[in-house]
This record gives structure tokens, C-alpha cells and sequence, in this order.
């Protein structure tokens, strides 16, 4: 990832005048792609399309069915200015479509309607939809296009950026997809407007990840300025999601495919996944939700092992739970919690090597570290003693 490009601003220092979007690069040779971030690009995105260099002449829309009705009309109107001639096509809103099942509905639509390798794919919409178009444009026609236009602020910080698409399976979160590299990402700040504040939550966590994986000054600037992102201060949202599109695609310009360091950037998954396994996948718990939980849970266990101080991992749930996040297994509603169960949901997890979980832990904030030196019986006690303390919250809340 390089550098802001000249005369716009970094996180750090005073705020820079904004003239137009923020705009930043992600380094990866002949794909790299720049990020914008900024109010208004959805209006604009028809402009800044055709503005790339092989632009092309037609593109496909996904959306969901939230969006169709919020922000696909802009969209639509900024194509057609810009002389791009485009369909619509929109899957139901959820983590439910990111399945095999809306997988084939969505490709099988796309061909139907005519689609050509000059085609390209955009994604309006949030992670769901993020992760399911990119796939598609992995795979249609052996490889498409695609432009991500992030409208959840999860989407913005992250899914929108990196080239990570898939879907779910039977098995497990993202067990199927590619890296399929965007072309263009386009962070349009005004649409977090209409964002519901549990989405917001929930993107939240996937900000404080990147302080707690590596920056803690980002940390203690979210301390202090977190509450304002979750209030709706724009300054405040396009600065959290520059500062944490700037460090992921600092880590995904230097491993694009995880080999390495990018495991940084599943902090809190290993868990968090088998959270959402076990919940079906469905409303009870969003991704950034159990993120929330498994970065708390990863902070215990590092405490746990020895390499933190639990000022460290208090200071993380503290912050995640004055933003107003869920915290513990405790503040959810009840589910049927089994340790066993979850450990069997983590040996799915793709970090999985030789056999071996891989976690994501940290020697603080901001220094967190990628290890597949933990014996499984701690996991096992900590999940265990977690539904416990979460068992005795409860009775003690009657
Ligand atoms: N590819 C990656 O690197 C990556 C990274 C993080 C998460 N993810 C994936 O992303 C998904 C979660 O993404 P998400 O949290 O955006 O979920 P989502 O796509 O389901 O969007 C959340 C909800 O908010 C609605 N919404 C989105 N933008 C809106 C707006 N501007 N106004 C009103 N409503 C809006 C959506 O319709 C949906 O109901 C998960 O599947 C997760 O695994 C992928
Ligand atoms: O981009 C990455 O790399 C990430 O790990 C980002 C995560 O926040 C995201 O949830 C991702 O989809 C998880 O990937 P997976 O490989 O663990 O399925
Ligand atoms: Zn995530």
C-alpha cells in the first residue's frame, strides 16, 4: 500500500481540507486499484468508471433488497449519465444469500440476461452483497470485473477491500470462493446515513479490529472519537474508514493471498465464526457482532497464555461496550451454548494447518501476533468457562 496520494491527508495530524474524495491505492502490480472515500459517489460512480482506463460499455448491478429501495436509483441515474448501460439485479437482504443456492439463482440470472466478458459486475450493498458479486465476477465466464460501491460501514472498513469473495456452506463461513481482485472501490460516506445503528454496531467492531491488530493509537483515537462515528459525524466515519481501508490494504499489498500476515486481519474469527456457525448464520448474530466477541475472547486467551496483561483485554472490552457492542455470550439472547460444539466449528476454519487451529492473539494493543501454538485444552477451558460466566449472568439477571 502506498502512501496517501499527494495532498490528501493520513489519519494522523490535522485534518486535511477536503476537496473531493479521499482517494487511496491498493498495491498489487497490474491489480492494483484505488479506493474513494467521500460523500456523494454513488452519484458519481457512473463518472468514475468511465473514467478508468478500459471502462466498459455495460455493466450488471447487484444489490439487496434494502438498498434496491434506498440507493439504487442514484446509481442508476449516474450509469446512465455517464452513457454506461446497465441491469439491475437484487438478492434478498441478508447473510442467508450468501449461499449456494443464491449463488446459482444470481449467475444463472446474470447469464440469462446476456452477460459478456466486457461486462462488469458492481456490488451496491453491503458484505452479503460484496461477497457473493465477487465471487460471481471470480467465476462467470472464467473471470469478470467487478467494482465494489461499499454501502454498510463493515463493507467500507473492509469486505469491500482485498479481494476476499464466497459464500457459506453446510460447513462453515467462506468455506467456498476466490481472490478476485476489485477494480475500483468507491466508500460513498453519505449512505451510512440510512444505515440501521445495530449494522453500524456491528461494522464498528471490524474498526476496532484494526486497532487492536496493530495501530494503538488508532486504539486511543477511537476511545476517544468512537462514539462520534456511531452518532453519524461524517468527519469522524470517513476518517475511521480511511485509517483502517489504509491498514488493510497495507497488509493485503504485502500478502495478498494469506500466507502470512494477513491472518492479522482474522483476529477474532477463529471464534467468531464458530459463533456465527452456531447461530445459523441468521439475524441473531451479525459477522461484526461475533467479531466483537471473538476479539475479547482472543484477548482473554492471550491473557490466559501469558502473553497479555489483562489491563490489555479489559481495556478492549471496555471500549467495545461503551460504543454499546455485546461483549461476552452473556449480553446475547439465549442460545444453547456448547463448547465442544464450537471447538468442532473451529477445526473448519480455513487458518487450519496440519490438523492445528491457528489463532490470531495479541501481546497487547496493536501488537497482535499470528500462532499455532496454543493446545486445543486451553481453548476448551476458556469456551467452557465463558458459557459458565455467561450461564451465571443470566440467572443472576433473573
Ligand atoms: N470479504 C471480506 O474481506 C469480508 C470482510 C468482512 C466481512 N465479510 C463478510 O461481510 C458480511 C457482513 O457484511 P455486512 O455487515 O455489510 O452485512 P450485509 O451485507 O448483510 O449488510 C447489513 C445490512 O444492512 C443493510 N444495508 C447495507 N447498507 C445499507 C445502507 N447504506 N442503508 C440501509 N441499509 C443498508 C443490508 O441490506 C443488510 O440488511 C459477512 O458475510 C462477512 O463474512 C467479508
Ligand atoms: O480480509 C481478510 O483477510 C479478513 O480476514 C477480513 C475478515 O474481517 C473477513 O471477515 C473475512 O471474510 C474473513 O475471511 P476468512 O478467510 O476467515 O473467511
Ligand atoms: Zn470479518
Amino acid at each position: 500500500m502506498s502512501d496517501p496520494l499527494p495532498g490528501r491527508g493520513g489519519a494522523e495530524g490535522p485534518e486535511p481540507r477536503r476537496q473531493g474524495p479521499e482517494r487511496l491505492r491498493v498495491d498489487l502490480g497490474a491489480r492494483s486499484y484505488e479506493i474513494a472515500i467521500g460523500p456523494g459517489l454513488i452519484a458519481r460512480a457512473g463518472a468514475e468508471i468511465a473514467a478508468l482506463p478500459d471502462a466498459p460499455s455495460r455493466v450488471a448491478v447487484v444489490t439487496d433488497s434494502h438498498l434496491s429501495d434506498l440507493h439504487l436509483a442514484a446509481l442508476e441515474r449516474s450509469l446512465s449519465d455517464a452513457g454506461l448501460a446497465f441491469d439491475a439485479f437484487v438478492v434478498p437482504a441478508g447473510e442467508a444469500s450468501k449461499s449456494f443456492g443464491s449463488f446459482e439463482k444470481l449467475c444463472e440470472a446474470l447469464l440469462g440476461a446476456g452477460l459478456e466478458r466486457r461486462t462488469w459486475l458492481i456490488a451496491l450493498g453491503g458484505g452479503v452483497v460484496g461477497d457473493l458479486t465477487g465471487f460471481a465476477a471470480a467465476v462467470l465466464l472464467r473471470g469478470l470485473n467487478f467494482v465494489q460501491i461499499p454501502t454498510s460501514l463493515l463493507a467500507q472498513v473492509n469486505s469491500s477491500v482485498g479481494g476476499k469473495t464466497g459464500i457459506n456452506t453446510a460447513q462453515g463461513k467462506n468455506l467456498v470462493g476466490a481472490f478476485h481482485q476489485p477494480r475500483l472501490v468507491l466508500a460513498d460516506s453519505t449512505a451510512l446515513s440510512t444505515l440501521p445503528r445495530r449494522e453500524l454496531l456491528a461494522g464498528y467492531a471490524e474498526v476496532a479490529k484494526y486497532g487492536a491488530l496493530g495501530d494503538a493509537d488508532f486504539f486511543a483515537w477511537l476511545e476517544e472519537h468512537g462514539p462520534h462515528v456511531i452518532e453519524g459525524d461524517a468527519a469522524a466515519q470517513i476518517r475511521a474508514v480511511a485509517t483502517s481501508c489504509r491498514a488493510k490494504a497495507a497488509i493485503v499489498a504485502a500478502d495478498e493471498r494469506e500466507g502470512g500476515q494477513r491472518a492479522l486481519l482474522n483476529l477474532g474469527h477463529t471464534f467468531g465464526h464458530a459463533l456465527e456457525a452456531e447461530t445459523g448464520y441468521s439475524a441473531a448474530l451479525l459477522h461484526g457482532e461475533a467479531i466483537a466477541i471473538g476479539m475479547v475472547m482472543a484477548f482473554d486467551l492471550s491473557v490466559r497464555l501469558g502473553h497479555c496483561r489483562p489491563e490489555e483485554a479489559d481495556r478492549l472490552r471496555r471500549h467495545l461496550a461503551a460504543v454499546g457492542l455485546a461483549t461476552d455470550l452473556a449480553d446475547l439472547p439465549q442460545v444453547d451454548w456448547n463448547a465442544e460444539r464450537l471447538l468442532r466449528h473451529m477445526r473448519k476454519d480455513k487458518k487450519v494447518h496440519e490438523g492445528r487451529l491457528t489463532f490470531i492473539l495479541a501481546r497487547g494493543l496493536g501488537q497482535a501476533f499470528v500462532t499455532r501454538d496454543v493446545p486445543e485444552a486451553e481453548v476448551l477451558a476458556l469456551l467452557q468457562d465463558v458459557i459458565a460466566a455467561s450461564a451465571l449472568g443470566r440467572q443472576a439477571a433473573g
